[in-house]
């Protein structure tokens, strides 16, 4: 029964995560939200689950660091930096970052890189995701992670193809480009369409969350698989056997 401590955890993904938790049978240590001590948290619980804010990040790698607990960050809205930070702490333990811990969506990011490795360079690609009005960050962490699968089918980098977001006279499409578009409205939990354009044909590749209990499935089950594992940086296609 892992002892389990969420960070974020008076959130929408904080509430789902206490319930997943819950119905799995692990053992909820307690969760801590802006003001928690987080180190204090780490103290108690033998894996830590971070659904909070880019902000928090370096706090919550180094009080696992501290504690030598593994933690699955949830988080999306990261930079750079992040990700240095997260390599860095993933030489002391184990760590799982992803934008989308769903099942749907990590087979989703599999069948995007199969498309964009088959599909040549005459086939567009754009991202299109829906959430609801109250996320803070754009594209989603989910678009990113497709547009990284697509990036990666085609061999190419994404950071230097990405389109985030047109506006004005923009000029003709740049081949080669990966796009992405941002809805914000309602209480949509997550839909993204990866859209593969050619001349007189479209393929159209979708995942539609229903609610969040599917991402709080998913984290519970990433910090069950990475108790007990070496150091390093995992992905959620090793904690499903995609
Ligand atoms: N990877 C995935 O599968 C998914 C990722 N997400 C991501 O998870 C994150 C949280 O989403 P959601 O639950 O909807 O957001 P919410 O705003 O509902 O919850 C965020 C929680 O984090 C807390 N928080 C903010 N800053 C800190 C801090 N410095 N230290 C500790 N806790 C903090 C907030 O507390 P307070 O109210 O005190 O500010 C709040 O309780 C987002 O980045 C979102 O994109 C969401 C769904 C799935
Ligand atoms: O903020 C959310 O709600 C979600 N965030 C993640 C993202 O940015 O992709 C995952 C999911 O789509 C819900």
């Amino acid at each position: 029964m892992p002892r389990i401590g969420i960070i974020g955890s008076a959130g929408r993904m904080g509430n789902a995560l206490q319930a997943a938790i819950t119905a799995a049978g692990h053992d909820y240590v307690g969760g801590i939200d802006k003001d928690g001590d987080v180190r204090a948290l780490a103290a108690q619980a033998e894996v830590l689950v971070d659904f909070s804010a880019p902000t928090a990040l370096e706090f919550n790698l180094d009080a696992a660091i501290h504690a030598g607990i593994p933690i699955v960050v949830g988080t999306t809205g990261l930079g750079e930096r992040h990700h240095w930070l997260i390599d860095a702490a993933a030489v002391s333990i184990p760590v799982l970052q992803t934008g989308n811990t769903s099942l749907g969506v990590t087979l989703l990011a599999h069948l995007v890189r199969e498309a964009a490795a088959r599909l040549g360079e005459d086939w567009d690609i754009e991202i299109v995701e829906t959430h609801h009005r109250m996320k803070v960050d754009a594209p989603s962490g989910t678009a990113l992670l497709l547009g990284e699968a697509a990036a990666g089918g085609r061999g190419v980098h994404l950071a230097e193809e990405a389109v985030r977001g047109r506006d004005g006279i923009t000029g003709v499409r740049k081949p080669g480009t990966i796009g992405f578009a941002s809805l914000r409205g309602g209480s949509v939990a997550g839909d993204h369409t990866v859209h593969f354009l050619a001349d007189n044909e479209r393929l159209s590749l979708s995942h539609l969350a229903e609610n969040r209990a599917i991402f709080a499935k998913g984290a519970v089950r990433a910090a069950e698989w990475l108790l007990g594992k070496e150091p390093g940086r995992y992905t959620m296609p090793q904690v499903l056997g995609l």
